[in-house]
C-alpha cells in the first residue's frame, strides 16, 4: 500500500538548508496499522504530507495506493484519507453541512452526499451535533469530525498525524477506539504519527522509529522491547550490596547497580530469575522487603537507541 525510497526533504529556511528528513525508505502492506514514532522535530509530519501530496519531496520516489506519488499525485488523493494536525473543518459552519459540502467536493451526487454524511455522523458519535456549528465542539469532537472528514470518500489508505494530542484519557481511548474500527470494520490500512508511546502500544501493530530525520528501527512492538536487555528487576534487601553480588552470579543479569536500599538489574524473563534470586537471599538471611519486575518500555527502546529517553527528547529544543 506504501512504497517509499530515499524520500528527503530540506526547507530552506532564512537562506539556511534544514535536513528535514534525510531519505527514508517505508514499506506498508495492505490492511496493516503502522506507527511513525518519534520525538518532536524528528521528522514524522514532512514525511506524512510528503506521502499525502501536501509537500513536494526534495528527493526519493513513491507509490502510494497504486499511483505514483510524482507523477500522479492526484490518483493518491483520491484513493487517501489525510486527517492532520490543524482542525480540517472551519469553525463557522454547522457540521452536517461542512460533510455535505466536502462529500460533494469528493464528487459524491447530493443525494449519496447526505446519506454518507448521516451513516458516518451515527459511526462517530456526532448525530447529536449535526446542526452545531464546528466552532463550538470539545476537543474529541473535532477531531473524530476531522476523522469523518478524512474518510467521506472511502479511502483505502489513512494518514492521521498525531490524532490523539491534547485530548483527555477518555476522549483518547473514545477515538483510538474510532481508529481501530477504521481497520477492523473497514478495512483501511492506518498510517500514523505520533510521539506517546502508550499510544503505539494501543494501537499499531508495527512501528517505524524516526530520529532527526533518519528511520532508525523497525518492528513489532513485542519485538522492538525484547530485542533489548531485558526485564528492568528492583530490589528492597536488608543488605543491598551482598545481594547485588549474588544477582552478578546470575546468567545474563546485567547492569547491577546499587541506590540506598534498592539493588537494581536488568534480566531476560524477570519472572523466572526473581524466585529463585529471592531463595538464595532470604537462605542467608538477607531479606527481600519488595520486588518490582517492569518490562522494556517503547522509550526504552529508544533510549537503547539514542541514548537519550523519548520524554527528554521531547523536552530539548526542537532543532531549526
Ligand atoms: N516549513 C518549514 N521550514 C523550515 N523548517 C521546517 C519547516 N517545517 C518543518 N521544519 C523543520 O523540519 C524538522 C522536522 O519537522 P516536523 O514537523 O516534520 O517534525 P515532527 O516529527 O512532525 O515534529 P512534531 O512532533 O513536533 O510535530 C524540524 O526541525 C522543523 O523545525
Amino acid at each position: 500500500m506504501i512504497k517509499v525510497r530515499g524520500l528527503a526533504k530540506t526547507f530552506k529556511a532564512r537562506r539556511t538548508a534544514v535536513p528535514a528528513v534525510r531519505g527514508v525508505d517505508i514499506d506498508v502492506a495492505e490492511g496493516e496499522m503502522v506507527g511513525f514514532l518519534g520525538p518532536n522535530g524528528a521528522g514524522k509530519s514532512t514525511t506524512l504530507r510528503m506521502l499525502a501530496t501536501l509537500l513536494r519531496p526534495t528527493a526519493g520516489e513513491a507509490v502510494i495506493a497504486g499511483c505514483d506519488l510524482l507523477s500522479d499525485p492526484g490518483g493518491v488523493r483520491l484513493r487517501i484519507g489525510y486527517v492532520g494536525q490543524g482542525n480540517g473543518a472551519g469553525t463557522g459552519q454547522r457540521v452536517r453541512e461542512e460533510l455535505v459540502i466536502q462529500a460533494r467536493l469528493y464528487g459524491l451526487r447530493p443525494a449519496a452526499a447526505l446519506l454518507r454524511v448521516d451513516e458516518l455522523l451515527a459511526r462517530y458519535e456526532l448525530e447529536a451535533l449535526a446542526d452545531r456549528l464546528v466552532g463550538t465542539l470539545s476537543g474529541g469532537q473535532r477531531r473524530r469530525l476531522d476523522i469523518v472528514m478524512g474518510v467521506l470518500h472511502r479511502p483505502g489508505l489513512v494518514f492521521l498525524d498525531e490524532p490523539s494530542t491534547a485530548l483527555d484519557p477518555q476522549s483518547r481511548n473514545n477515538l483510538w477506539q474510532h481508529i481501530r474500527s477504521l481497520r477492523d470494520e473497514h478495512g483501511c490500512t492506518i498510517f500514523l504519527t505520533t510521539h506517546y508511546l502508550d499510544e503505539v502500544d494501543a494501537l499499531c501493530e508495527r512501528i517505524l522509529i524516526i530520529d532527526d530525520g533518519r528511520i532508525i528501527s523497525e518492528g513489532t512492538p513485542d519485538g522492538l522491547k525484547a530485542g533489548i536487555s531485558g526485564d528492568l528487576v528492583t530490589l528492597a534487601t536488608i543488605d543491598p550490596p551482598a545481594a547485588a553480588a549474588a544477582a552478578a552470579r546470575i546468567p545474563d543479569v546485567q547492569d547491577v547497580t546499587v541506590d540506598g536500599p534498592h539493588l537494581r538489574f536488568r534480566v531476560p524473563g524477570g519472572d523466572a530469575v526473581v524466585p529463585e534470586l529471592m531463595r538464595v537471599l532470604e537462605s542467608y538471611g538477607n531479606n527481600v522487603l519488595s520486588v518490582q519486575i517492569q518490562r522494556p518500555t517503547l522509550d526504552d527502546v529508544f533510549l537503547t537507541l539514542t541514548g537519550r529517553s523519548l520524554r527528554e527528547a521531547d523536552a530539548a529544543p526542537v532543532p531549526s
